[in-house]
């Protein structure tokens, strides 16, 4: 069933800007953030979208009004459209998207996994991005396969991980033996400053190039050739910056 009188509880929407993370780096890509979270990660660069104290800032969007806040950035013309958060996953998302495909546009979903919807069968790229243990949070596996298996093979599925530290790597690479039909994205953790509204404090730039470094070398000695280690690329541009 489609219910296009479902309202979407929405953070922010912004863009085109450019995609800054995993298989869609560098793609012109519209922004929605929906509000709310089930997860609490110790790193969580979107605690905006994620902490009770900003849901005065939230606003529960009828599709419709979503629809056409896309449209208006995208001048009408189709972009790809990131579905983020927060966990997208606990919004009403299949008739945004049937709506949005009929217009030639294309949608990429981020979660965490832990909570699977059929509608991920009507998404073009799911990505999933299983938080390791310097976030704090444990993984639910039955959860993730769950998110897999909705997908039903239809959207491409990568797998996009978080490392900060070797217990991280040792993670990620258990993560990926779990699913090895998936390609895998190693994104190096930004260390936000401590709780939300921080975006104007400098970014830790060293430390994010010395994480990459490092995970290149720890990928090419273990000889996982099939990694790829990509930094935020907009962390790089924009800083802790929102909505961009
Ligand atoms: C803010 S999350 C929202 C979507 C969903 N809740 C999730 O975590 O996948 C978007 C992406 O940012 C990543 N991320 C969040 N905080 C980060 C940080 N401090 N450093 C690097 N990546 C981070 C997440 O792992 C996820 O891939
Ligand atoms: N440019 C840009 N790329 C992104 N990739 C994932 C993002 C997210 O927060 O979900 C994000 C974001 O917020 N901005
Ligand atoms: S799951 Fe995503 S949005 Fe939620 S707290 Fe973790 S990084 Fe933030
Ligand atoms: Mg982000």
């Amino acid at each position: 069933m489609t219910d296009t009188h479902a309202a979407i509880r929405v953070s922010e929407i912004f863009g085109p800007t450019i995609q800054g993370e995993g298989v869609l780096i560098g793609l012109p890509t519209v922004f929605i953030r929906t509000g709310g979270c089930d997860y609490r990660c110790s790193w969580c660069d979107s605690l905006h979208a994620v902490d009770n104290q900003f849901r005065s800032e939230w606003e529960m969007m009828p599709i419709n009004a979503v629809w056409q806040t896309v449209v208006t950035l995208s001048g009408g013309r189709p972009v790809m459209v990131s579905l983020s958060g927060g966990n997208p996953a606990i919004q009403p998302f299949r008739a945004l998207i049937e709506r949005g495909h009929r217009e030639g546009y294309r949608f990429a979903l981020e979660t965490q996994g832990s909570v699977a919807r059929d509608w991920f069968a009507d998404l073009d790229v799911l990505v999933l991005s299983p938080k390791p243990p310097s976030s704090e949070m444990r993984t639910d596996w039955a959860a993730l396969e769950a998110c897999v298996d909705a997908a039903q093979e239809k959207p491409q599925i990568v797998l996009k991980l978080v490392v900060f530290d070797e217990s991280d790597y040792v993670y990620a690479k258990g993560a990926a033996e779990r699913f090895p039909r998936l390609p895998v994205y190693l994104q190096p953790g930004n260390h936000t400053p401590p709780g939300p509204g921080n975006e104007d404090a400098s970014v830790d730039m060293d430390g994010i190039m010395k994480r990459m470094e490092w995970l290149v070398e720890k990928v090419t000695g273990d000889r996982w050739f099939d990694a790829r280690v990509l930094p935020q690329l907009h962390v790089l541009l924009w800083g802790n910056k929102r909505a961009v």
